[in-house]
């Protein structure tokens, strides 16, 4: 795969460029949708997502076929500070578990139908310390935005982004609070499972991060905060819009790479919908400031993508009812 920008401004040029969806397919479905039997909306939010998911498809009876799910692992140098319950170690170890089918998402993805595609992005060198500087130069961004770019398949129809990288909720709170702005107490939550002064630490490290690092470009805060695999988070997100591929969200973590590219590009999400709500504290906050509903709220705190493939199976099932229902003509069923 030829790289499709040579510098973080070529990227956002990229962004900018990006494909809308398809006006007349969402016009389409809308009134294939009026057609089918049920009273009108009594599908819900199915409706909408499966309005939606047709526009960017560019067809009226759209069908999902061939789910992606796309996992990246980063380590990150701000471990140092403590900000997690377990050791960074975990991080290759999970990857070892994923390409063994050990994982939660292992499950989740086949459940679902998909295909499943694990990223490990240099995990022997982390990240730099966001609280002494930025984690990453502009080269290490552009290199894993690639990263991320290239690992989308361009015949999927549904994509899923995951991570797995130990100190990785930090980095998310600083991404937010850098983007959003607030106190970073707000942004900080119990990730794997730190205690009230793993918390406050947490507070501590986003501040000291933000102190650091001072530029609120929205792509120099990923670059400055953002752990490899989060950075690639945002490349494929974005490679999915150029291909008009629809993504669901993850996650804190997902949803705080996501973030960057809306806040450098307005509507650059809108090809995205959030897979669920974490139980991560800030993560409500953050689908609010992207004006995102979740589908599911199952107090789930995992990442690896596992919120978003769930979702998997309510967006087949949306698309599923709308190409597949009769039509009231169709079924000789009588309108109210
Ligand atoms: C065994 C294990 C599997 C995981 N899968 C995802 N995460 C999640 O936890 C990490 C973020 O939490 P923190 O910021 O507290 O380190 C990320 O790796 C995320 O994907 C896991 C964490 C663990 C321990
Ligand atoms: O919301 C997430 O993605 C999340 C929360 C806690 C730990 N890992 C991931």
């Amino acid at each position: 795969m030829t790289a499709a920008f040579s510098s973080i401004s070529e990227f956002k040029s990229v962004l900018t460029n990006a494909p809308n969806p398809n006006q007349k397919a969402m016009r389409d479905a809308t009134a294939h949708n009026g057609q089918l039997t049920k009273p009108p909306s009594a599908l819900g939010r199915l409706e909408d997502i499966a309005i939606w998911y047709a526009s960017w498809r560019g067809e009226v009876t759209p069908q999902i076929e061939n789910p992606q799910v796309i996992i990246f692992a980063g380590n990150h140098g701000v471990t140092a500070r403590g900000v997690s319950a377990f050791p960074a170690d975990v991080t290759a170890q999970m990857v070892m578990n994923f390409q063994h089918g050990g994982a939660a998402i292992n499950q989740l993805a086949k459940t679902f139908g998909a295909k499943m595609n694990v990223h490990a992005l240099d995990l022997d060198n982390p990240t730099q310390d966001f609280t002494k500087g930025p984690a990453m130069s502009a080269d290490e961004c552009l290199a894993a935005l690639q990263i991320g770019w290239d690992a989308v398949d361009p015949e999927t129809d549904l994509l899923v982004t995951g991570e797995m990288g130990i100190g990785n909720t930090t980095s998310a709170a600083a991404i937010a609070c850098a983007l959003f702005g607030g106190e970073p107490s707000t942004w900080v939550g119990k990730g794997t499972g730190v205690d009230d002064a793993g918390v406050a630490l947490k507070s501590q490290v986003v501040s000291d991060g933000l102190a650091a690092n001072t530029d609120r470009d929205p792509m120099a805060i990923l670059a400055a905060f953002g752990g490899r695999e989060v950075v690639a988070m945002a490349g494929a997100i974005a490679r999915a819009r150029v291909l008009s591929i629809p993504v669901i969200l993850d996650g804190f973590i997902c949803t705080a790479a996501a973030a960057c590219l809306e806040s450098a590009q307005l509507g650059a999400l809108d090809h995205c919908v959030a897979g669920h709500q974490s139980d991560e504290q800030a993560h409500i906050k953050l689908l609010t400031a992207l004006n995102k509903k979740p589908l599911l709220a199952l107090d789930m705190r995992l990442g690896e993508g596992s919120g978003a493939a769930l979702a998997i199976g309510i967006v087949k099932a949306a698309v599923a009812c709308h190409s597949g229902m009769a039509t009231f003509a169709q079924a000789g069923v009588s309108e109210g």
